[in-house]
């Protein structure tokens, strides 16, 4: 179970939450052995986090265009410069994928993609999120995961986890295929974050054995393979005291 923790972005993206939750919740967070991989919330919860946490070097990640995917190019540009002064480490990018969806413009995304990451810069980890649930077509999402490992990005999600289907076994089998494809081509490894709807120790595993059958154990780190869960938390804890 520690190796699930060492992969877990552990997240906290529920949409009325308070001071005092964001604070039980770092507490349960400062009790995990190993540390998860990132911390994955809103923006306007970072600095009470960072508060709470401030003594544990765990990273930061925020959740950007979230989660529809249909902000304006300024208003990602300005959560991602609050982002930076932030300190965040890590952004979680909703691709337009209701845009593409429409005309399937592979221009679209392209542009897309180099404008976040001009915005960012090259000290920033930065995760796109395809919404897999809404994409739905196996060849669709090798299309765009095909795309995205082109253009630099450093992880492939798969979903927002405010939609259902969140992750699925098609899904993480399409993303997987095809980041091996571009592996194969150019022996660069983009990584993988599974997110939407894993709750259970099992589910975890699944789509971990998914990625190591497809890919090897060389992705099974936290630098190549994240797990995204808001109570997936709740599981290793009852789990770790034999609840
Ligand atoms: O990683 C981000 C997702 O929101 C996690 O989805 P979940 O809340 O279904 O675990």
């Amino acid at each position: 179970m520690n190796s699930l923790v060492a992969l877990l972005d552990a997240t906290l993206l529920e949409d009325h939450i308070d001071d005092h939750a964001i604070k039980i919740w770092c507490n349960r967070i400062r009790s995990l052995k190993p540390l998860p991989a990132a911390i994955c919330t809103y923006l306007h919860n970072i600095e009470t986090i960072q508060k709470h946490l401030s003594d544990y070097a765990i990273p930061i990640a925020t959740v950007i265009n979230f989660p529809h995917g249909l902000y304006e190019a300024e208003d990602i540009q300005s959560e991602i410069r609050q982002a930076l002064s932030l300190g965040v480490s890590e952004l979680d990018i909703v691709i337009p994928y209701g845009k593409w969806l429409q005309k399937k413009d592979p221009l679209m995304i392209i542009d897309f993609i180099l404008q976040c990451r001009s915005w960012a810069g090259d000290k920033i980890i930065l995760k796109f999120i395809l919404e897999t649930g809404a994409i739905q077509s196996m060849e669709d999402i090798g299309v765009l995961t095909e795309l995205l490992c082109q253009y630099g990005v450093h992880f492939i999600k798969t979903s927002t986890g405010k939609m259902v289907p969140g992750a699925t076994d098609m899904a993480v089998e399409a993303i997987a295929a095809a980041v091996k494809r571009y592996y194969d081509l150019t022996t660069h490894k983009v990584g993988i974050k599974v997110a939407g709807g894993v709750r259970t120790l099992e589910q975890a595993n699944h789509y971990v054995n998914i990625i190591r059958e497809q890919l090897g154990d060389a992705w099974i780190e936290p630098r190549y393979l994240r797990l995204g869960a808001s109570r997936l938390l709740d599981e290793i804890i009852r789990n770790r005291c034999g609840g």
